[in-house]
């Protein structure tokens, strides 16, 4: 459903990611692990047309994503940054609002599904987003990002700076997005732990590049892998 294609690219003549391909099918949940550095967050960028592809591309359903990130939006790619980035002096409510009718959706209707699915928000509704928790913002940001009606989710460190009983909240609020809404997620991460309750597979980069792909029994067993791989 969705693919990154032998992506190469990076930051002016400087090339971060080379040749790196990943494949998320409909609904479902895919780790890209990595120690930091490795250029996760370069991917999540080129995978949103954020910066541009020295080579390859991106598919959707089997057709070229459109190269602007407004019209990848458009196209079904949700996106949510490390460092989460809400609108800080809108409230709640008008973030998600302004997320959805920049897409062409109902803003009203945005908010009555963001609350509904996200208590955590409601009594929060009419508060500033920048006064909000870190793990408030992290949900709202995750809210503003369903808001656009996305095929898949890219998720960038979710879990940063996020305190732990939020950190299980959100694996829950994850895994019933996926499975209640069928949307595709690819979650970027240095928590192992948070991707084994969520993802069935993983991609593990290392230095630019897709070093190895795996299931969630083999990451969860290789304590070797994990040494070797992430340090942990
Ligand atoms: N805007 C930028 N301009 C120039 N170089 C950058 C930029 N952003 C990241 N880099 C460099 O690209 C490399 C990969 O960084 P990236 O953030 O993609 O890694 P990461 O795996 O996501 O790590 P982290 O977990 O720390 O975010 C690093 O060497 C970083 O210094």
């Amino acid at each position: 459903m969705f693919r990154i294609v032998n992506a190469t690219g990076g930051y002016g003549k400087t090339v971060i990611i080379r040749d790196v391909s990943i494949a998320v099918d409909k609904a479902e949940i895919v780790a890209l692990l990595g120690r930091n550095g490795v250029g996760k967050s370069t991917l999540m960028r080129f995978a949103m047309a954020l910066i541009p592809a020295l080579s390859g591309h991106v598919e959707i359903d089997g057709r070229n994503a459109p190269e602007a990130p407004a019209k990848r939006a458009k196209a079904g790619v949700g996106y949510v940054p490390q460092g989460r980035y809400v609108f800080p002096r809108m409230t709640v409510t008008e973030n998600i609002g302004v997320a959805a009718e920049t897409n062409g959706h109902s803003g009203r209707l945005a908010v009555e599904t963001a609350l509904r699915e996200f208590p955590m928000l409601r009594p929060k509704a009419d508060d500033l987003a920048g006064g909000l928790s870190g793990g408030q913002q992290q949900v709202l940001a995750l809210a503003r990002a369903l808001a656009t009606k996305p095929k898949i989710l890219l998720l960038d460190e979710p879990t940063e700076g996020v305190q732990p009983s939020i950190i299980d909240e959100m694996a829950g609020i994850l895994k019933r997005i996926n499975r209640e809404r069928g949307v595709a997620i690819l979650v970027a991460e240095q928590d192992l732990d948070f991707c084994l309750s969520i993802a069935t597979r993983a991609y593990v980069m290392e230095k630019g590049s897709v070093q190895l792909e795996t299931d969630r029994e083999s990451l969860r067993t290789d304590k070797k892998l994990q040494q070797q791989l992430l340090g942990v």
